[in-house]
């Protein structure tokens, strides 16, 4: 794996969350800056929600335009649309309608409500950022991401991305259907490794001693079937945010 990972610590969750949300506002500020709109892609996940949060209640926040914010997803539990597990819904609660977002910028994935099975929702997917891509007359099926935030499950973990499954592999497809996955609930949408490595800044956003194997595993780059964290890098950054308590004393 190719690319350098910077580890920057924090004393604590809120400190964490507060910093994600500073260096975000930055970046997205600038993108608009250079070409009147800008593009994150979200991740689910306690760390994604608090991120969320806080830049909802920073007093930079009208330092954006969030009318023309576009916001996709990692990954998403194929559950049902009001279910409190859905990765989008826990966005929507943490900005607590504080971000004037355009809906129609804003790119969940689908639910039970809408596909019969996660493939279909995954293809639908597809389509979508295919779309984006056409509008914004770039080749590759997706849009241009100026930034994505990812968690790390303690397991190493990334996205919909489970270790000792072949999705994390998959070179040719943007965004899968995951079935069985060890981490409830079972059936799951997921954006695959090439497509998050699209990304032009990635940031881990990760608190939590039980995550501190998993953060280790990725910094030493350790094979992808055990850590499929471990295969992300931004095509210019990517950074590691973490609490103290996930890195070695
Ligand atoms: O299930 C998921 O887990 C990961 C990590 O979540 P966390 O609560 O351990 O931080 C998350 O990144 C992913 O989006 C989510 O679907």
């Amino acid at each position: 794996m190719s690319g350098h990972l910077e580890t920057i610590a924090h004393p604590d969750k809120a400190a964490l969350a507060a910093d994600v949300a500073d260096r975000a506002l930055t970046v997205l500020a600038a993108a608009q800056e250079e070409r009147g709109e800008t593009t994150v892609v979200l991740t689910g996940g306690t760390m994604g929600a608090a991120a969320l949060a806080a830049l909802a209640a920073s007093p930079r926040r009208d330092g954006v335009d969030w009318s023309r914010v576009n916001v996709w997803w990692s990954d998403e539990r194929f559950v049902a649309e009001d279910s409190p597990e859905r990765n989008c819904r826990q966005a929507a609660d943490a900005v607590a309608g504080a971000l004037s977002l355009n809906p129609d910028r804003v790119h969940c994935m689908g639910s039970t409500d809408d596909f019969a099975t996660a493939e279909d929702a995954a293809e639908d997917y597809r389509h979508e950022l295919a779309a984006a891509a056409d509008a914004e007359h770039r080749a590759g099926g997706h849009p241009r991401f100026d930034l994505a935030l990812l968690g790390l499950g303690p397991d190493g973990h990334v996205a919909s991305l489970f270790p000792g499954r072949p999705h994390v592999h998959d070179d040719d497809a943007t965004v899968l259907a995951v079935h069985d996955s060890p981490k409830p609930p079972p059936d799951r949408v997921t954006m695959t490794l090439p497509l998050i490595n699209a990304a032009e800044q990635i940031w881990f956003v990760v608190a939590g001693a039980d995550k501190a194997g998993a953060v280790a595993a990725v910094r030493a780059g350790a094979p992808l079937d055990g850590t499929p964290g471990a295969g992300v890098r931004g095509t210019e950054e990517t950074l590691l945010l973490v609490t103290e308590d996930c890195l070695p004393r």
